[in-house]
């Protein structure tokens, strides 16, 4: 679960009779949907019940998965159990368990065994989320440019950042404010490789097929697999996400509304039962 605060418009109540200001609940954030402090000033109406526009400061609480192109990105345990299919020359596919690192397969250290595997495919859709441009590119590219360390050890900026990871060289300096972790754990490893981070945080699959978006070469000493040009690569399913979506706790929406309509409903329900009294003693 992850704090989150807002400063939104709000709907305040006010109780007092002819004009005043009143404090108490209200809504802010975005969607308006979110509890909070409300301040409003209002005018009072026949027996006092003031309504009035504010402020609301307030905190929520959220689960901490985030939805990412309708997918939720969660932590590896998510899928612990999937399987990574790679293609091979030819149609046969083959299976390779999870626990492999995804990122490890198209790219291999000084030559490979691998010599076969042409393209990874997942059995999850994450496919799309590295678009089809960019595996295009990567892999219709003769040969990917090939940076040293001292060459990336330069793109170490909020404005210019590249990190290695698993000897892809990618630039995340478009990444950097979209990233679920942070951009400040992406900027201390700018112009360094990021493998071991990476790792240690346990990215899911999706987190390591995004790796490809970024990439924009290969790190010396490390060699991509050749593509497999007889395969059609796919075009992308969905548009390239601008944003990141919090995924709201449906929970707490329906606590939010419920707190704003009971204290409605006593002051309602004390106005009425004082206006019927009154109207039976004039009786
Ligand atoms: C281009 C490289 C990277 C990409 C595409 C990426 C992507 C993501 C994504 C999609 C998530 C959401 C959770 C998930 O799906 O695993 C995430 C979370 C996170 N990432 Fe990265 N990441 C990258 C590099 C790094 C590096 C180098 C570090 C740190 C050394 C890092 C630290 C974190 C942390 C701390 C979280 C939050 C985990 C949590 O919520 O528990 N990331 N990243």
């Amino acid at each position: 679960m992850v704090l989150t605060n807002f400063n939104g418009a709000g709907v305040g109540f006010g109780f007092g009779i002819g004009c005043g200001f009143g404090i108490g609940w209200g809504f802010g954030g975005t969607p308006l949907n979110v509890l909070g402090l409300g301040v409003g000033g209002g005018c009072g109406i026949g027996l006092g019940l003031g309504w009035g526009f504010g402020t609301a400061f307030g905190s929520q609480y959220r689960s901490s998965n985030v939805t990412f192109q309708g997918i939720e990105f969660g932590h590896k345990e998510h899928d612990n159990n999937s399987e990574i299919k790679v293609l091979q020359k030819g149609t046969q596919e083959a299976l390779l368990p999870r626990s492999k690192n995804v990122s490890s397969y198209p790219i291999t250290r000084g030559g490979s065994s691998l010599q076969d595997v042409d393209r990874i495919h997942t059995t999850t859709p994450f496919n799309f989320l590295a678009p089809a441009s960019s595996a295009l590119k990567l892999s219709t590219m003769a040969e990917p440019r090939v940076f040293t360390l001292a060459q990336v050890a330069p793109h170490k900026s909020k404005y210019d950042c590249w990190i290695v990871i698993n000897g892809r060289v990618l630039d995340v300096t478009k990444f950097l404010e979209e990233h679920p972790g942070g951009e400040e754990v992406l900027i201390e490893l700018a112009g360094k490789d990021a493998t071991k981070g990476f790792e240690d945080v346990g990215h899911s699959k999706a987190a390591q097929s995004l790796l490809l978006k970024y990439q924009v070469g290969v790190l010396q000493g490390y060699k991509i697999q050749d593509a497999d040009k007889d395969v059609p690569l796919k075009e992308s399913r969905n548009k390239e996400m601008k944003a990141f979506v919090i995924k709201d706790d449906p929970v707490s929406k329906y606590a939010a509304i419920l707190d704003f309509f009971v204290p409605l409903l006593v002051a309602g329900s004390y106005f009425g039962y004082r206006f019927l009294s009154r109207a039976a003693e004039v009786a």
